[in-house]
């Protein structure tokens, strides 16, 4: 076990509710103590692409003492399927899964997403722990207990809060992670460098090469830091009641556009597109100064994310903006930025004003 991880603290409503995030290398062996005692059945929930990964981590639980098993699901957003969390809820059923029993999550975002729903919903919850292994799955998604799959209307529909037992992000997966993977990812580190925490955006800026090495110090930097933004939200505000919707930063048009693109796009690249169009929408409202709406394009751009969308979507982006969690009747609401960390709500009644946004953000005439 290696002695340089890192703990980042998630206080959880009640005392029995707090969680740690450890960062590191060869975190392996941290994964019995942090199941407790009482588990003795483990659920290792995995996507195809890393069977090695879960038959691993399965290995190792048996190997501590543990009846282990594992669950292949597709890969992606193919996994957040209400099909997939019933295939889980047959093989915990089939194996006698109780309350004292629990799931390991191995997979990066989407698998931590529905694994936790399905931990969520068994028998109305048991222990969960996640084993990120995307970049995007390590900074954010396995953080902070949102669980979800999504419909045929749209991303996340469906999906309840519940925060995991521990994660572990171990680093040294970052190792097999593709490049295109790694960067996506980046999107979710920037938000948390323009909604919280500048010093983000600095260590980018300084640096762009560096952010496509896994195993640089400057990206184990990245995590640590967006990592602890996600963590000081998420403690305060669990269910969304006001300070979370900060983290849906670039969310409304991203989600629309993931949808728009039936999931053929990641997710950190559709997050890339909408914070851009939701600085351009600040900009246009008098909200956001020039310079920090154009730092957005330099710095996505410099890590190879996309800040357009084509030009021919604007129904189709506008019918799925309508179903984004922060909307409220017929009004919808962005998490804009005022400055770099002061985010703020917009609410906008009137459309007309999303689509002079949209025409910023648009390849070609938008129509
Ligand atoms: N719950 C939350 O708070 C939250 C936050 C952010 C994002 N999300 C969700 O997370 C998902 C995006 O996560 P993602 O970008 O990790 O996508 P993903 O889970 O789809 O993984 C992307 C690809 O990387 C592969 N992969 C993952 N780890 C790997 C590794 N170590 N080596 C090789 N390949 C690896 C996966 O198999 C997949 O093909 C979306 O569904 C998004 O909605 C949830
Ligand atoms: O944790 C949150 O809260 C977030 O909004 C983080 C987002 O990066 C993440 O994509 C989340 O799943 C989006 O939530 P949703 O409620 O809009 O589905
Ligand atoms: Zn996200």
């Amino acid at each position: 076990m290696s002695s340089d991880a890192g703990v980042i603290k998630v206080t959880g409503s009640t005392p029995a509710e707090n969680y740690d995030v450890v960062v590191g290398h060869g975190l392996l062996g941290r994964l019995a103590p942090v199941l407790g005692e009482r588990v003795r059945r483990v659920l290792v929930i995995h996507p195809r692409a890393l069977r090695a990964t879960g038959d691993a981590v399965r290995e190792s639980l048996e190997a501590d003492g543990f009846t282990a098993l594992t669950a292949e699901i597709p890969d992606a957003e193919e996994g957040k399927h209400i099909q997939v969390a019933a295939f889980c809820w047959q093989v915990l059923g089939q194996n006698d899964f109780t309350r004292s029993d629990a799931i390991v999550s191995v997979g990066g975002g989407a698998v931590t997403d529905v694994a936790g729903f399905v931990a969520a919903t068994w028998l109305r919850g048991v222990r969960v722990v996640h084993l990120p292994t995307s970049l995007l799955g390590m900074v954010d998604a396995a953080v902070g207990g949102k669980t979800g799959i999504n419909t045929a209307e749209g991303k996340n529909l469906v999906g309840v809060f519940h925060p995991p037992a521990a994660v572990l992000a171990d680093l040294d997966a970052l190792a097999t992670l593709p490049r295109n993977e790694l960067l996506t990812g980046m999107a979710e580190v920037v938000k948390c460098g323009f909604i919280a925490d500048p010093a983000i955006l600095d260590l980018i800026e300084k640096d762009p090469e560096a952010v496509a090495d896994p195993a640089s110090d400057v990206v184990r930097e990245l995590i640590e830091r967006s990592i602890a933004v996600k963590a000081k939200v998420v403690s305060a505000d669990l269910k969304e009641s006001g300070l979370r919707e900060v983290l849906n930063y670039g969310h409304t048009l991203g989600h629309a556009i993931e949808l728009a693109e039936r999931y053929s796009w990641r997710h950190g690249a559709a997050v890339s597109v909408g914070m851009m169009f939701a600085a351009e929408l600040a900009r246009s409202v008098g909200r956001l100064d020039d310079a920090t709406a154009d730092r957005h394009r330099t710095i996505l751009t410099s890590l190879g994310l996309p800040t357009t969308y084509r030009g021919d979507r604007w129904q189709a982006l506008l019918d799925g903006m309508r179903r984004d969690k922060k909307a409220r009747g017929d009004l919808l609401r962005f998490v804009v930025l005022d400055d770099v960390a002061k985010p703020g709500i917009l609410e906008v009644p009137d459309a007309s004003l999303l689509f002079a946004a949209y025409q910023e953000i648009a390849q070609g005439a938008a129509e």
